[in-house]
């Protein structure tokens, strides 16, 4: 029997929700570890023994550990070999996957980390408001964000690298999503965005509202 996937992880954590999906939609065999992070689970010493970043994801497999959402994603992939299109072997292909990855995590993550953080998680976590004009500013850098994302990597067709959904879509729809924190109407004047995410819904069918209705329950409840 294939050795199972050990996948920690939180679901209000974007890498957290897109590798989730990643091993429903693969079929990957695998056991979910939840951690409480508003608990602080992730800083336990049990977790760091075997994290000790203290963050999420983290994949045990087997005898080998894995940090780094898009190194655990493209290793899943790897390992399970079905679907190519979720990082395809076509070189120019998984090189458009790789692009996306790379211009996340200073652009969207930063954008979508400032909504969550501006809206609800600073005050969580210290107990300190942040003022109208910090949560202006944030969600400011999420309209510059989702225009610039828009014009460059929705325009090759329906998904990042063209035809057919890959992990590049299963991070941006996480990362994106973690707006509903703020309440707002995010995508008021980003209809392009908002049809390429309900395109990535369909494709996730029946997986998506598995993985992010607790995070999107979550988000109604701190309106
Ligand atoms: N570059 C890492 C980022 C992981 C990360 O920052 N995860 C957040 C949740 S989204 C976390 O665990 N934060 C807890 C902390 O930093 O203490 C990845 O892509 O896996």
């Amino acid at each position: 029997m294939a050795t199972k996937f050990e996948y920690y992880h939180v679901p209000l954590s974007q890498p957290s929700r897109a590798v989730l999906l990643l091993l429903k939609m693969t079929k990957a065999p695998h056991n979910v570890h939840t951690l409480d992070m508003l608990k602080g689970e992730h800083k336990k010493p049990e977790y760091l023994a075997i994290n000790p970043f203290g963050k999420v994801p983290l994949i045990v497999h087997g005898d080998f550990t894995l940090t780094e959402s898009p190194a655990i994603a493209k290793y899943i992939v790897k390992c399970t070999n079905r679907e190519d299109h979720w990082y395809p072997a076509d070189v120019k292909k998984a090189a458009r996957v790789d692009e996306y990855l790379s211009y996340q995590h200073t652009t969207v993550r930063k954008a979508s980390i400032a909504v969550a953080m501006n809206f609800f998680l600073t005050e969580k976590f210290t107990g300190k408001k942040t003022t109208e004009e910090q949560k202006n500013a944030a969600y400011k850098l999420l309209q510059d964000t989702l225009e610039e994302f828009e014009n460059y990597f929705l325009k090759n067709g329906p998904f990042i690298i063209g035809d057919k959904i890959s992990i590049a879509d299963l991070f941006a729809l996480s990362e994106i999503t973690q707006c509903e924190m703020s309440g707002r109407d995010y995508l008021e004047k980003r209809p392009k965005v908002k049809a390429w995410m309900e395109r990535c819904k369909d494709e996730l069918k029946p997986h998506y509202e598995e993985v992010f209705q607790p995070f999107l329950d979550f988000c109604k409840s701190i309106k």
